[in-house]
C-alpha cells in the first residue's frame, strides 16, 4: 500500500459509515451513534475531500442532503430543493463565515436573523390559492415522502392560510418537533406497553410524522415551527425578517426567540443567550442558525450542492453521546434504597466527562433493558444527573445478560428486599449498614426516638467520619475526650451531651422500636407493636401471622418488621445497645403504666368529625395527658387528628409534613 492510498481508503470508509448512519437516521429513525459523533465523521470527510480534491465525488455524503425517501410512502418532489445547512462548531468558524460574506458583498457589517435551530424533522408544505395541498418530508432534498394526511392532523399547520393575500403557490418550510414534556410522557407510555423508547425527541418526532397510519400521528403531540419558504409564485418581502412576519400573519407559528442581530458579535451574543435559556425551552435545540437578513443577497450568494451560502448553523454543545456500560453497580443510599448506577466508559457530553449515569431502579433497568456491556445513549442536560436514555440494541454483545439486583447489600451484606409493590429495593441492615449510618443515627437520636439533645447532623458527621461511631450502640461508649475538641464542642456542651446520652438509656419499648428506624414503622406502629407484644423478645420472635394480628399492621409492615429482625447484624446492634444499658420497664410492671403526662410538650390540632367522641372530649383527654390543643396547623404542631371531612387543616398538615392521625391512630396514641 502506497502512502497516497491511505486518505483514499479512509475517505471510502467514512463514506460507507456516513451512508449507513444516514440510512438509520433518516429512513429508519433509529440512529446508532450520537449526532456529535456523526458530525465528527462528516467533518473528517469534508476535510479530507478539501485537502485531496482528487477524492471528491458527486455521490459523496458531503454533497448530498438526507437520504432517499422510504418506498412505502408516495414520492413528492419539492418545488424548490430543500437543502441542509453549513455547520460551524466554533466561534472562529462563525467569524470566517461572516468575513467571507463581507468580502464577497463588499460591505462592512451584515445584519442577520438569528434563530434557534430546532432539532426535529423538516417539512415542506405546499399551499395553492391558500389551501394546503401537499406536505412532504425533506427526503434527499429533491424528493421527499408524501405525508399530507399526517400533516393535516397537526394543529399548528393551518389547512388554509389566513387573510386574503395568499399567493397562487407558496411552499412553507419548518421543523416538526415534539415538546420535551410530551416526549417524556410518550416514552413512559411506550415503556409501560413494553415498547422501545425513542432515543430523543427528534426521533420521536420523526417516528410520529412518518407513520403510514395518520391516526397514530394524530395521537402524537407534534408542533410545527416555520422558518422559511420555498417555491413562491409571487415576490416575497425583501428581508427574511419581513417574510417571517408574513408567515405569522398567515397563521403559522414562528419561534419567538428569533431575533435580528448585527455582525459576528451580535451572532455570538445571541448564541450565548440561547445556551443560557436552553434548559428552559419546551423543545430541544441543537444549535442556532444565522441567516443574512437581506434576501436580495441570497440570489447572489447561491448554494453549494448541500447548503445555501447565506446561512450557517452554529452547533451548541451536544447533550447526548453514545458509550458502553461497563457494569451496573447497586448503590446504597442513606435510607437503604438501592439505586442501580451504570458505570460507563468515559465519554464527553456537553464539555463534561461522564462516567456514571443513574438507572433509577430495577424496573427501569428492565423496561429499558439495559445490560452490562451494552452500547447506550447517555444524556446530560443542565445540572441534571446524567441518564441512560436508551440501548442501541444492534450493538449489543452476544453474551449480554439481563441484570439482576443482588440478594445481599454490596456494602454490608444484609439481605436486599423489595417490599411488596414499591419499585425500590432496600438493604435491610438499617442499624448496621455503613451506607445508612448517617440517616440511621440522625433518626435514632431524634426527639421522638431516643431524644438525645445536642447531637446534631454536623456532630454525627464528624463522629462517623472519624470512625468513632459506627452504630447507635457506639454512642453510649463516647467519652469526654472523644467529644472535646470536635468542632464547636466546649466543656459545657460536652457535659450536656454526655448527660443527654446517659438519660436516654432509660426509655420505653415503643420509643426504642421507633428509634430502630425499621422501614414502615412510624411512631404509631411502634406503639401498637410495643403494646401488643409487651417485650422485645416476643416481637423479635413474631412471624407474619402474629404481626398482622396487631391492629393497623398489614402484610407490608409485617414483612418489613420480620425482615429487619431477621438480619443478624441488626440483632447484634440491638444486643449491643442493651448491653450499653438501654432499657425500658418490664411488661406488666407498675412502671410500664403510662407516666402521668406522656403528652407533655406536644401540640395537637383537631379537625373534622370524630365518631367515638366529640372534639371537646378528645381535647379533654389530650389535656389530661399533658398535651396542648391549638386551632391552627403550623410547623410546631406535632399531630393533626383528622376525623371525617377534615378540610384544609389536613392539607396544610400534609404540606408541612406534620403527622396526621385518624381516629384509630389517635386512640392508639392516647391509650
Ligand atoms: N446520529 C446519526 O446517525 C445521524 C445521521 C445523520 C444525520 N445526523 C444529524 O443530522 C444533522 C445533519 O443533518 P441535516 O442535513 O438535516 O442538517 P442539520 O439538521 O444540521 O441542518 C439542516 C436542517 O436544520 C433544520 N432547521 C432547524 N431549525 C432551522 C432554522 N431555524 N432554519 C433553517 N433550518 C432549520 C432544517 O430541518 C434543516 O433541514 C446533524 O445534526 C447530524 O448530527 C445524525
Ligand atoms: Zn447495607
Amino acid at each position: 500500500m502506497s502512502a497516497a492510498d491511505a486518505p483514499a481508503e479512509r475517505a471510502a470508509r467514512l463514506r460507507d459509515q456516513l451512508e449507513t448512519h444516514n440510512y438509520r437516521y433518516y429512513v429508519l429513525d433509529d440512529p446508532t451513534i450520537a449526532d456529535a459523533e456523526y458530525d465528527r465523521l462528516m467533518d473528517e470527510l469534508m476535510t479530507l475531500e478539501r485537502d485531496h480534491p482528487e477524492l471528491q465525488r458527486d455521490d459523496s455524503p458531503t454533497r448530498r442532503v438526507g437520504s432517499a425517501p422510504l418506498s412505502s410512502f408516495a414520492e413528492r418532489a419539492h418545488g424548490e430543493p430543500m437543502l441542509s445547512l453549513a455547520n460551524a462548531f466554533s466561534e472562529a468558524d462563525v467569524a470566517d463565515f461572516d468575513r467571507r460574506l463581507r468580502e464577497a458583498l463588499g460591505v462592512s457589517d451584515i445584519d442577520y436573523m438569528a434563530e434557534p435551530k430546532l432539532d426535529g424533522l423538516s417539512v415542506n408544505l405546499r399551499y395553492e390559492s391558500g389551501q394546503l395541498v401537499t406536505a412532504a418530508t425533506r427526503g434527499d432534498g429533491r424528493v421527499g415522502e408524501d405525508i399530507t394526511a399526517n400533516a393535516r392532523t397537526i394543529r399548528s399547520i393551518p389547512l388554509r392560510l389566513q387573510g386574503d393575500q395568499a399567493p397562487a403557490v407558496i411552499e412553507v418550510r419548518g421543523e416538526v418537533v415534539i415538546q420535551r414534556a410530551d416526549f417524556e410522557a410518550l416514552n413512559e407510555r411506550r415503556l409501560a406497553r413494553g415498547e422501545r423508547p425513542f432515543a430523543n425527541p427528534r426521533n420521536a418526532a420523526a417516528g410520529s410524522l412518518r407513520q403510514l397510519d395518520s391516526r397514530i400521528t394524530a395521537h402524537r403531540p407534534l408542533t410545527l415551527f416555520v422558518f422559511g419558504t420555498g417555491e413562491a409564485s409571487e415576490a416575497l418581502p425583501a428581508t427574511h425578517e419581513a417574510v417571517l412576519e408574513t408567515l405569522r400573519q398567515w397563521g403559522f407559528r414562528v419561534n419567538d426567540q428569533v431575533q435580528r442581530v448585527t455582525g459576528v458579535s451580535g451572532c455570538l451574543a445571541y448564541q450565548q443567550h440561547l445556551v443560557e435559556v436552553r434548559d428552559r425551552l419546551d423543545y430541544e435545540i441543537d444549535g442556532v442558525v444565522y441567516k443574512v437578513n437581506d434576501r436580495q443577497v441570497w440570489q447572489r450568494l447561491g448554494a453549494t450542492a448541500r447548503a445555501p451560502r447565506w446561512a450557517l448553523a452554529h452547533k451548541l454543545p451536544a447533550r447526548e453521546a453514545s458509550t458502553r456500560v461497563r457494569a451496573i453497580l447497586p448503590s446504597v443510599g442513606r435510607t437503604g434504597v438501592i439505586t442501580p448506577v451504570a458505570d460507563l466508559e468515559a465519554v464527553e457530553v456537553g464539555g463534561v466527562t461522564v462516567t456514571r449515569a443513574t438507572l433509577h431502579n430495577l424496573d427501569e433497568v428492565h423496561r429499558k433493558d439495559v445490560r452490562e456491556g451494552d452500547a447506550v445513549m447517555v444524556r446530560r442536560a443542565g445540572d441534571v444527573i446524567p441518564e441512560v436514555v436508551s440501548v442501541i440494541e444492534s450493538r449489543r454483545p452476544a453474551d449480554a445478560r439481563a441484570w439482576q439486583m443482588p440478594a445481599a447489600c454490596p456494602v454490608c451484606g444484609s439481605d436486599v428486599v423489595r417490599i411488596d409493590d414499591q419499585a425500590a429495593h432496600r438493604c435491610m441492615g438499617g442499624l448496621y449498614c455503613p451506607a445508612q449510618r448517617m440517616g440511621a443515627l440522625m433518626h435514632f437520636v431524634s426527639r421522638r426516638a431516643m431524644d438525645i439533645d445536642g447531637l446534631g447532623e454536623k456532630l454525627i458527621e464528624q463522629l462517623v467520619s472519624h470512625e468513632r461511631v459506627r452504630t447507635a450502640a457506639d454512642l453510649y461508649a463516647l467519652t469526654r475526650s472523644d467529644l472535646l475538641g470536635l468542632e464547636r464542642m466546649g466543656e459545657r456542651s460536652t457535659t450536656n451531651l454526655l448527660s443527654a446520652i446517659e438519660a436516654s438509656r432509660e426509655t420505653t419499648l415503643a420509643r426504642f422500636l421507633y428509634a430502630l428506624g425499621i422501614d414502615q414503622v412510624g411512631e404509631v406502629t411502634a406503639r401498637a407493636l410495643a403494646t401488643h407484644f409487651g417485650s422485645l423478645e416476643a416481637l423479635m420472635a413474631a412471624d407474619e401471622e402474629d404481626l398482622t394480628a396487631v391492629p393497623d399492621v398489614g402484610p407490608v409492615v409485617a414483612e418489613s418488621v420480620r425482615q429487619f429482625f431477621a438480619q443478624p447484624h441488626n440483632r447484634e446492634v440491638i444486643e449491643a445497645l442493651r448491653e450499653a444499658g438501654v432499657h425500658w420497664p418490664d411488661p406488666g410492671s407498675a412502671a410500664e403504666a403510662p407516666p402521668a403526662q406522656p403528652l407533655a410538650g406536644q401540640t395537637f390540632v383537631l379537625t373534622g368529625t370524630l365518631e367515638g367522641q366529640t372534639r371537646d372530649q378528645a381535647r379533654a383527654r389530650i389535656e389530661a395527658l399533658g398535651g396542648k390543643v391549638t386551632s391552627s396547623v403550623s410547623s410546631r404542631t406535632d399531630y393533626v387528628v383528622a376525623g371525617a371531612e377534615p378540610g384544609s387543616k389536613r392539607d396544610r398538615a400534609d404540606s408541612l409534613g406534620v403527622t396526621v392521625l385518624d381516629e384509630a391512630g389517635f386512640n392508639a396514641l392516647i391509650n
